[in-house]
């Protein structure tokens, strides 16, 4: 077994594949952008999907399933919707020795499915708020290189969908899931992400405003979206004639109501968190795991052992070991003990790293006659030495410190990477340093697109995108947390550009 044979930020790609193969994450198939999920990456979704369902389920989100075809029918209900994606989607046309009569679409997402229903199931205002999820796959066949978890024709993800009877009513539930999403990076994943609002040519045509919580790759210093949460307004619901009586008229005694086409939001998480994890923690020995979604937290490891040992000094040193392990069980530590035979330590040791296991005792005779274990942190270099005696308080205290200095090690570098820029020349050097930059900008898509066109020279250091030298940076979002005030008379970046400059815009280069 040889370790990950480049480094990090020499080929990220190479590294990117060798680390979550080496890593037992993901295998590749026949199919390109079709993956195995490995059960290392999928205990890390498992994780994801407790979290997540612990906090929708107390939002009154009820979890469902669609089927996984869409007639063509449905799906060409909401017409702009779906043309601006029609080359993406996937279709059966044969069943078994016979062709089908109407094809059928493989959900690319499921707004079509479960809007007909919808309407039937939503009579009264009394039906509202409606909110039901699905955990599924999708599939949609991207014609952009596939990078596994990052961008695939089939991914894992959750899908909320949710009827409401007031536009403020949704925009309070939009803002509530984005914080979930927030927190499924911050506290599972230790992955710092910028909240904020896409901008028009960004959001997803069907919506009414889309939020967002966008992540960043300091290999590359490309931003990458890590999951939104639109307000689709009413654009469905007349589409799918989804109404009710409005509950506040005042009408004479028989007299109807008038029909109020009801508010939907719709939220969607995918594996590609998965992916923004490897590449932000993992280094030149693999994957590095933050604790709380690490299947092994701890692995312990005997030392010391040699042909010398007599078999009652190596029964007793293995006994600690066992001893130690049903301590930190006992203290709800998810451990392992690699007793096997014939692999020396440090064949152990970097067989662990790979893995990203966070934690690694070390345990010999020296360490026995001492009264503590050698630790190892996977995050940082160097060992320590804890006291056998509290270690069912001590490990827990410690995991819980690498998984906050993991989060805050990566915020630091997220946010040394977000640049304000005032001058249009600091622009693309800014890009071209690994960087995702913050504007004053006019918020008009005419200009986005002029940004993105002016701002495509040729990029050293992206060989992630070896296949598309020249990227021009999109606007990523419009930060929640805006730097400052944009005082009035400011000229948006764009020096082509005579606008009034309105809001600070996060623009970079991206997945
Ligand atoms: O992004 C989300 C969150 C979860 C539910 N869906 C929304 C909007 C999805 C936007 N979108 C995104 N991609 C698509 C690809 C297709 F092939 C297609 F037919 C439709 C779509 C499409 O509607
Ligand atoms: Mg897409």
């Amino acid at each position: 077994l040889i370790g990950i044979t480049v480094k990090k930020n020499e080929d990220l790609s190479e590294w990117y594949q060798q680390t979550i193969i080496k890593g037992d994450l993901l295998e590749f198939t026949d199919i390109p952008g079709c993956y195995i999920y490995q059960p290392g990456s999928y205990r890390i979704w498992e994780f994801i999907q407790e979290f997540f369902n612990k906090r929708i389920r107390k939002m009154g989100v009820k979890n469902c399933y669609f089927p996984l075809f869409i007639s063509e029918a449905n799906l060409q209900r909401e017409k702009d919707h779906i043309e601006g994606f029609a080359a993406e989607v996937a279709w059966v046309t044969e069943g078994g020795k016979n062709k089908l009569e109407k094809r059928l679409a493989v959900r690319p997402t499921s707004e079509t499915a479960m809007y007909s229903f919808y309407s039937k199931k939503i009579r009264s205002h009394r039906d509202l708020p409606l909110k039901m999820n699905q955990w599924n796959n999708v599939v949609r066949w991207e014609f952009k290189h596939p990078m596994p978890f990052i961008r695939s024709r089939e991914f894992l993800w959750q899908e909320g969908h949710t009827a409401h009877l007031t536009e403020k009513e949704a925009g309070v539930e939009v803002r509530q899931i984005l914080d979930h999403y927030a927190a499924i990076y911050e506290e599972l994943l230790a992955v710092p992400v910028v909240k904020g609002v896409k901008t028009v040519n960004e959001q997803f045509p069907g919506a009414h405003y889309t939020t967002t919580v966008e992540g960043f790759i300091p290999a590359v210093g490309r931003g990458i979206q890590a999951g939104t949460s639109h307000c689709l307004g009413q654009h469905f619901a007349k589409m799918f004639d989804i109404r009710v009586e409005d509950p506040h008229q005042q009408v004479e005694e028989g007299k109807p109501r008038d029909r109020l086409y009801v508010w939907q939001n719709s939220w969607g998480f995918t594996t590609r968190s998965i992916g923004l994890m490897i590449l932000i923690h993992g280094d030149d020995k693999g994957l590095v795991i933050p604790p709380r979604v690490a299947d092994v937290q701890v692995v312990i490891v005997p030392v010391g052992v040699t042909a010398k040992t007599t078999d009652v000094d190596r029964a007793k040193l293995y006994d600690e070991v066992k001893g130690i392990s049903d301590k930190l069980e006992a203290a709800d530590v998810r451990v392992e003990c690699d007793m096997r035979e014939g692999y020396s330590p440090g064949y152990k040791f970097n067989d662990w790293e790979m893995k990203g296991v966070p934690l690694r005792l070390e345990f010999g005779p020296k360490d026995s006659a001492n009264g503590v274990v050698t630790t190892s942190r996977r995050d940082q270099d160097g060992k320590s030495t804890l006291p056998i005696t509290d270690l069912a308080k001590s490990i827990p205290e410690l995991l819980e410190t690498i998984q906050a200095d993991m989060l805050r090690k990566a915020s630091e570098e997220y946010a040394s990477h977000r640049k304000i820029i005032r001058k249009w020349e600091d622009f693309v050097p800014s890009l071209n340093a690994k960087n995702v930059v913050l504007v004053q900008h006019c918020a008009t898509g005419a200009c986005e697109d002029e940004i993105k066109k002016d701002s495509s020279g040729t990029v050293e250091g992206q060989e992630v995108d070896v296949r598309a030298p020249s990227m021009g940076a999109k606007s990523l979002c419009i930060p929640d947390e805006q730097p400052e005030e944009v005082k009035a008379g400011t000229r948006c970046i764009n020096p082509k550009c005579d606008r009034e400059a309105k809001m600070w815009v996060m623009f970079g280069r991206s997945y």
